[in-house]
């Protein structure tokens, strides 16, 4: 079980997260929502470490999670990465290996084969050689999530996946959420974009700072808990919705 416990993040005086809490078990697929600046980017990196919190603690199976960061697959915000990095797409995936093999050996055979499976099962191995740089949206989104796969992790971590993507791609990622669920691995997915796909969550956490509300997705999506995490930018987040989730 991931376990986070009254975590909290200042920046500089300002608060970026508000002692968040909340418990995730094995199988689950989690979506955090919340308005531009709830703290979904930082949750998910203070949870790993890569930004310091003032308090609170993130345990994975009653251990610290940033001692076990080998369990764990995150895949940043598009924004994050440098896309003119001259690398390849099959390079960019055997990273997810190093790792294992140390930074100074060659990838052997087993290394290579699940490189070669990850890239096959996001539809990218033809596509192999070319620099990343040279790919589309979508496609450089799929290289990453075949990275993740690579990692043969047991938490994936993935912050805004549905950006700048295609059809295509939404529906290879929604797949591989539903087969790693599948495989009892934990899922946390920050996103603006769910759309229809909230049917397919375990759960939701509506984040402004602090959790506003954790339950399932219709249990979140109420008028009065949206009020309150978007306030009166409730009616241009969630246009696209309609009225489904509105209880
Ligand atoms: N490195 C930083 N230094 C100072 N403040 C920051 C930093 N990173 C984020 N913040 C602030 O912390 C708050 C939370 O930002 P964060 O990026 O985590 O939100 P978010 O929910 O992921 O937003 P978005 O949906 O726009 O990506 C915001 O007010 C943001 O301006």
């Amino acid at each position: 079980m991931l376990q986070v416990q009254e975590l909290a993040v200042d920046y500089r005086g300002v608060l970026g997260l508000d002692r968040v809490s909340f418990r995730v078990e094995p199988g689950q697929l989690v979506g955090i929502i919340g308005p531009n600046g709830a703290g979904k980017s930082t949750l998910l990196k203070a949870m790993l470490g890569l930004i310091p919190s003032i308090s609170g603690t993130v345990q994975y199976c009653t251990c610290p999670l940033h001692r076990q960061l080998e369990k764990v697959a995150y895949v940043p915000q598009r924004s994050l990465i440098d896309w003119d990095f001259p690398i390849t797409v099959w390079n960019v995936v055997m990273m997810a290996r190093t790792r294992s093999l140390g930074w100074f050996r060659s990838p052997n055979r087993a290394a290579e084969e699940i490189v070669k499976a990850a890239l096959e099962r996001v539809e990218m191995l033809h596509l192999r050689h070319r620099r990343i740089g040279e790919l589309s949206g979508g496609q450089q989104q799929r290289v990453f999530l075949a990275r993740s796969l690579a990692q043969q992790a047991e938490l994936f971590l993935f912050d805004e996946p549905f950006t700048g993507i295609d059809k295509k791609t939404e529906t290879i990622i929604l797949e591989i959420f539903a087969e790693l669920r599948s495989q009892g691995k934990i899922l946390l997915v920050s996103t603006h974009e769910w759309g229809q796909s909230l049917t397919q969550l375990d759960r939701l956490l509506l984040l402004n700072q602090r959790v506003i509300c954790d339950g399932l997705p219709q249990q979140v999506m109420t008028q009065e808990n949206l009020q309150r995490a978007y306030g009166t930018a409730l009616q241009n987040q969630f246009q696209d919705l309609g009225t489904t989730f509105f209880c």
